[in-house]
């Protein structure tokens, strides 16, 4: 494959912008990868494993004279870090991100970047439990889908290029409005994750009752809500804050539903209990038969838990 972008500036060096690093350099498609992490120990991680060309000590040194800067910090993080690197951003450069969230971090990030500067948010379908600069593999993208949410302004051009990039490296790229994305990943990301944070919470107050039972025969089912609830704690209370209308609005509707469920369990209605699950049945088929359960089984790598990253 060839070089799409000459120099490639990463900030946040964690299981994103490691993955992209090392896709990056697999597929030959940048020239030279950049980067900058907050925190001194993820520096020093990054530099001993070389997981970029360069790491420096700053954000503004990072992003002198880079193409392409990825944001790749925890959404919270973003507008801080755009307001940091905008003064130092090489005119015609692209400015992307892979928050999991869009509008707040469209409204955080935009107005600091110059003009002539591109921005064009992006959010990649692809994650795991790890994170750090060790989680990091470059099979993470392949088959996932990424979006992008550019502004009515994006130069076409711009967006093509950042395109290409996210196709040579393995994924599949579909544009989508901001406010739509935030709606569409509070069901499908958001509100499942809260469920599967509150549901090991409740496992984890009923174990002082059952005397640790509940972990020691945990099911399959419920290995993997642990497998969810053990993501990144800051990165997981950033989305929720900066998509909080949207995922109130699922769990609103998520809680009526278990309601009824909860009705036809105390009413003995088998029939209405029957008729939901074969419905949520061909729901899960459809998706398997539209050939988008890409969620293969060797996700699960090597690297450090979310909770003793940085
Ligand atoms: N993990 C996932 O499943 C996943 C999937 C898609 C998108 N995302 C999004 O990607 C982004 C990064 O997530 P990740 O999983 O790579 O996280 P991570 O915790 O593995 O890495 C985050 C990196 O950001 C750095 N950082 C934190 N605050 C910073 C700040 N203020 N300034 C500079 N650096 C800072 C950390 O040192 C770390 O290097 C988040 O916005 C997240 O919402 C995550
Ligand atoms: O597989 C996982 O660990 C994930 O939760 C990845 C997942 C998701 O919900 O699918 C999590 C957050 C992201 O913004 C994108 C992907």
């Amino acid at each position: 494959m060839s070089v799409i972008y000459d120099r490639v500036a990463l900030i946040g060096l964690g299981l994103i912008a490691g993955s992209m690093a090392h896709a990056m350099r697999d597929g030959g498609l940048a020239r030279e990868i950049v980067g900058y992490a907050r925190s001194a120990e993820t520096r020093d991680i990054a530099r001993e494993i070389g997981l970029c060309d360069e790491v420096f000590d700053s954000a503004a040194e990072a992003v002198k004279g880079a193409d392409l800067v990825v944001l790749a910090v925890p959404v919270g993080a973003m507008g801080d870090v755009a307001a940091e690197i905008a003064p130092h951003l090489k005119p015609g450069a692209t400015v992307t991100d892979v928050g999991s969230v869009k509008q707040s971090v469209i409204d955080a990030v935009a107005p600091h970047l110059p003009e002539g500067v591109h921005f064009i948010p992006g959010h990649p379908l692809a994650g795991t439990e790890h994170s750090g600069p060790r989680s990091g593999f470059a099979g993470l993208f392949r088959n996932r889908w990424w979006l992008l949410t550019p502004l009515p302004d994006s130069d076409e051009a711009a967006v093509q290029r950042l395109t290409g990039l996210i196709v040579a490296i393995g994924a599949k790229s579909d544009r989508m409005d901001p406010a739509h994305h935030d709606l569409v990943l509070a069901v499908t990301s958001h509100a499942p994750h809260l469920i599967a944070y509150t549901m090991v919470g409740v496992a984890d107050h009923l174990r002082r009752v059952t005397d640790e039972e509940v972990i020691q025969y945990s099911a399959a089912g419920f290995r993997d809500f642990t497998r969810i609830a053990a993501s990144d704690p800051t990165m997981w209370r950033d989305v929720f804050l900066h998509n909080k209308e949207a995922t109130l609005d699922i769990l609103g509707r998520f809680t009526e539903e278990l309601f009824m469920l909860q009705r036809a369990i105390r009413m003995g209605d088998g029939q209405q209990l029957f008729d939901y699950f074969t419905r949520t049945r061909a729901i899960r088929r459809g998706i398997i038969e539209a050939g988008q359960d890409t969620n293969a089984p060797d996700f699960g790598r090597s690297g450090e838990t979310k909770a003793a990253k940085e």
